[in-house]
């Protein structure tokens, strides 16, 4: 693995990381938590690429919600610079595989984290009240703005990091939804970028 280190975070946050990226690495042949073409570039195309979405995060958070968490991104990387940066926020994964929800609490106690791991489907539990809901290679934006509907406070914030595609999925979003939007492009791929996405309502 090519490891660096992030900016602007503490050494001993640098290190959480790092056993973090260790153990993505040790689980992968077994569960696949990311692809085989990427898990060379794992600081990169993941975790860095996870982190940029607490800089979109507004600071008065309370409770960020991951959906899809699969092996973690963002939702581990994100409860590790919570733990330095906004320590009072809590933190909760959705994912339905118990495999990989196992690996989540694995990475969670030797990371020395805490976060809520719910291993369910995201259509069946109850509402979570997310100030700050995040998705990222879950589903359509379609999809993820009913996701939001059901699990995001009125006045909370999505996060949805998109493909170079995310202009065709906003427009056939348009037609079901209001919503307002920003959009910052990714730090670690030109082409994609992060829909940070409110006031969600049916049309
Ligand atoms: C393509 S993976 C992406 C994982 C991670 N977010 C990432 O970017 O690496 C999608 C994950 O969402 C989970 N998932 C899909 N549909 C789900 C649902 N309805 N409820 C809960 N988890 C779901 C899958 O098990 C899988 O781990």
């Amino acid at each position: 693995m090519n490891a660096v280190t992030l900016p602007n975070v503490s050494r001993e946050t640098n290190d959480r990381l790092k056993v973090y990226a260790e153990l993505v690495e040790k689980w992968n042949p077994r569960i696949n938590l990311v692809s085989k073409s990427s898990i060379a570039h794992l600081w990169e195309r993941h975790i860095a690429d996870s982190a940029q979405n607490l800089d979109l995060a507004p600071p008065t958070l309370r409770h960020w919600v991951d959906l899809g968490s699969g092996g973690g991104f963002p939702g581990i990387v994100i409860a590790i610079l919570l733990s330095e940066f906004q320590p009072d926020a809590r933190m909760t994964l959705v994912e339905s595989d118990q495999r990989k929800c196992a690996f989540l609490r694995s990475a969670l106690r030797q990371t020395g984290c805490t976060a809520e791991v719910i291993a369910d489907r995201i259509e069946d539990i109850e509402p979570l009240g997310a100030d700050v809901l995040s998705a990222r290679a879950l589903a359509d934006l379609d999809r993820l703005l009913g996701f939001a509907e059901r699990h995001m406070k009125t006045r909370g914030c999505a996060l949805f990091p998109k493909g170079a595609r995310w202009q065709e999925e906003v427009a056939n979003a348009r037609s079901r939804w209001r919503f307002d939007i920003e959009v910052a492009k990714s730090r670690t791929d030109p082409a994609a970028a992060i829909l940070k996405i409110s006031g969600v309502s049916r049309d």
